[in-house]
């Protein structure tokens, strides 16, 4: 397997406090990747470096063995990544088809002539795009809710319509932020199944930050833990799970 990203001495300072520091860590085509640590460990704001919302401080982020550190967040985009939010960002008066549309316009190739005057190109390219539509929506179990407001939808659905958006654009790699958050198991299960079913039907490599343990060690092929902005270990479901340090960081020391 290849690698896909790759994350060298990352490091972030917001004035004297630095969020993340030192991060190294490498994700191979086909995986799905768990990056989990305690609250305001920094595994946000390494989803804001790799996605450009955020400048480096120190280090380099690359992707397919090219550097996309400076670059802005449309381009990062455009190579091939894109993201879901913790705080859920959907068009809320729109319908999840809508939605899911206007995401899949982005790779549209007509152009404004042909959508005045509704050429044969128009026609065939909209025909496609509303199949991809649909096609999302079936894998993220969203049909029978095709047209409903966003806003109406039970808040697991929202989610899954925000994966559902990003896997629009095509990406190579989606990271997601979150994504069981409000879940319940049930929910959760069926979510694990849809993040294989993403990796394996569309090819998508993942990076995944999630509290839900149940989640990350089920459905994880390797996982990389940060507490207080620092690398603190790195290594299969198994070997996290039996991590002396990661037990400490979650539960604390047993002395204190
Ligand atoms: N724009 C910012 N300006 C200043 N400090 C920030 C900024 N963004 C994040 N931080 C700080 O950086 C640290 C890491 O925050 P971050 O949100 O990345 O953590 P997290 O691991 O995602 O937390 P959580 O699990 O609670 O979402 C925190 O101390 C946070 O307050």
């Amino acid at each position: 397997m290849s690698e896909m990203l790759t994350l060298k001495n990352v490091t972030k300072k917001f004035g004297g406090l630095t969020a993340v520091g030192g991060v190294d860590f490498s994700i191979k085509k086909g995986e799905i990747f768990g990056l989990i640590g305690p609250n305001g460990a920094g595994k946000t704001t390494i989803f804001n470096l790799i996605t450009g919302i955020y400048g480096l401080t120190e280090g380099d982020v690359l992707f397919e063995g090219k550097s996309i550190s400076g670059l802005k967040p449309f381009q990062i985009a455009n190579t091939g990544i894109t993201r879901t939010f913790q705080n859920i960002r959907l068009f809320k008066n729109l319908t999840t088809y809508e939605n899911v549309l206007i995401a899949c316009h982005k790779s549209a190739s007509y152009g404004l002539l042909d959508s005045v005057f509704r050429t044969r190109k128009f026609k065939n390219e909209e025909k496609l795009l509303a199949k991809k539509a649909e096609d999302l929506m079936e894998l993220m179990g969203l049909t029978q809710h095709k047209n409903m407001l966003a806003s109406n939808l039970p808040y697991g659905l929202q989610r899954r319509l925000e994966i559902a958006r990003a896997l629009a654009l095509n990406p190579k790699l989606i990271l997601l932020d979150e994504p069981a958050a409000g879940m319940n198991p049930e929910e959760t299960l069926r979510l694990m199944e849809l993040i294989r079913e993403i990796r394996d039907k569309l090819d998508v490599t993942v990076l995944v930050i999630e509290h839900h343990m149940d989640l990350i060690m089920g459905v994880c092929d390797r996982i990389f833990v940060l507490n207080f902005g620092l690398p603190l270990a790195q290594g299969s479901p198994k070997e996290i799970q039996d991590d002396k340090n990661v037990i400490e960081a979650y539960l604390g020391k047993e002395d204190e």
